[in-house]
């Protein structure tokens, strides 16, 4: 089936999360990263612009600095990500450049976002680029933000589900695409509930639904379904469409552009 869409995309920020760039192991998944380099550079090639939210710093970071699990300690986790950004950018950079696409790093605070000067700085330097043609590659400034993430003092980052509906409405994108470890989300979690049901479709964020969401799957991911919809919620707000989909078929992207049902689609009632 493919939904109705009033209005065609052009603008369309692609969230990838740390399940879905790393493996098992913690290890890059190259296969995915250069599959999302590809399928992101042909839609812009499209047409499309197009945003890129990834995780994946403090994870791939754990792993280039042979730690033996996820850092819980702050100083850590931000040393960590210090490190696989700098990887994970290099990765990216490499990826694209085979596809002929300049990428830009962009990393975030809340403050940056909160600040109305700071937010109207970066909604230019996104159009700046944007024109230019440029694949912008976002990610929260971890190691020198998480101080706010762990204290909980800041009210709108800390994680990169919320993030990129934050960015998605300063871009002012069209819509959102959050690409997961599994198809969307579910009546509960299927990791707990073998026979969870897929939902594909959801007009307003409600109790039951906040209900059925539950935390992060592996020990890669961060947020679960929880912050997922805090990001529908904020895209909800803005009439900006959002979709949860399974990051192991990023081709599926070229239909989500095209309004086809596919994983979980959050839009405003039509
Ligand atoms: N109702 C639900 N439907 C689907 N997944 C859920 C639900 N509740 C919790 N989850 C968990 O959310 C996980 C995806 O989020 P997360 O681990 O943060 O990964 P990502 O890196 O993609 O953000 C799933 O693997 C699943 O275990
Ligand atoms: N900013 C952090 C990721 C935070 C986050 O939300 O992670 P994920 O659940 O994998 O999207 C990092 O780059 O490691």
């Amino acid at each position: 089936m493919v939904l109705d869409t009033q209005q065609k995309v052009r603008r369309l920020v692609v969230k990838v999360g740390t399940s879905t760039l790393t493996r098992e192991t913690g290890s890059l998944n190259l296969l995915n990263m250069e599959r999302l380099a590809r399928v992101l550079s042909d839609l812009e090639g499209m047409g499309y612009q197009v945003v890129l939210v990834s995780s994946g710093a403090i994870g791939i970071g754990t792993k280039k600095l042979r730690l033996m699990e996820r850092p819980t300690e702050l100083k850590m986790k931000q040393a960590a990500a210090a490190v696989g950004q700098c990887m994970m950018m290099h990765v990216y950079d490499k990826f694209f450049a085979e596809y002929n696409r300049t990428v830009a790093q962009i990393l975030l605070t809340g403050e940056d976002v909160d600040a109305p000067v700071r937010s109207e700085h970066l909604h230019n330097t996104f159009e700046s680029l944007l024109e230019l043609g440029v694949i912008p590659i976002v990610n929260e400034n971890d190691s020198v933000s998480s101080a706010e993430i762990e204290t909980g003092q800041c009210k709108v980052l800390g994680d990169n589900d919320t993030l990129s509906a934050i960015v998605a409405r300063l871009c002012d994108a069209d819509l959102l695409v959050l690409l997961s470890d599994i198809d969307g989300l579910y009546d509960a979690d299927p990791r707990t509930h073998p026979e969870a049901r897929l939902i594909h479709h959801v007009e307003e964020i409600t109790p039951q639904l906040r209900a059925m969401a539950g935390g992060a799957g592996t020990w890669r991911g961060t947020g679960g379904m929880a912050t997922k919809l805090n990001a529908a919620q904020l895209c909800l707000e803005a009439g900006i469409d959002m979709v949860i989909a399974n990051g192991s078929r990023i081709e599926a992207l070229y239909e989500i552009v095209n309004g086809a049902d596919i994983g979980t689609r959050f839009s405003g009632g039509r």
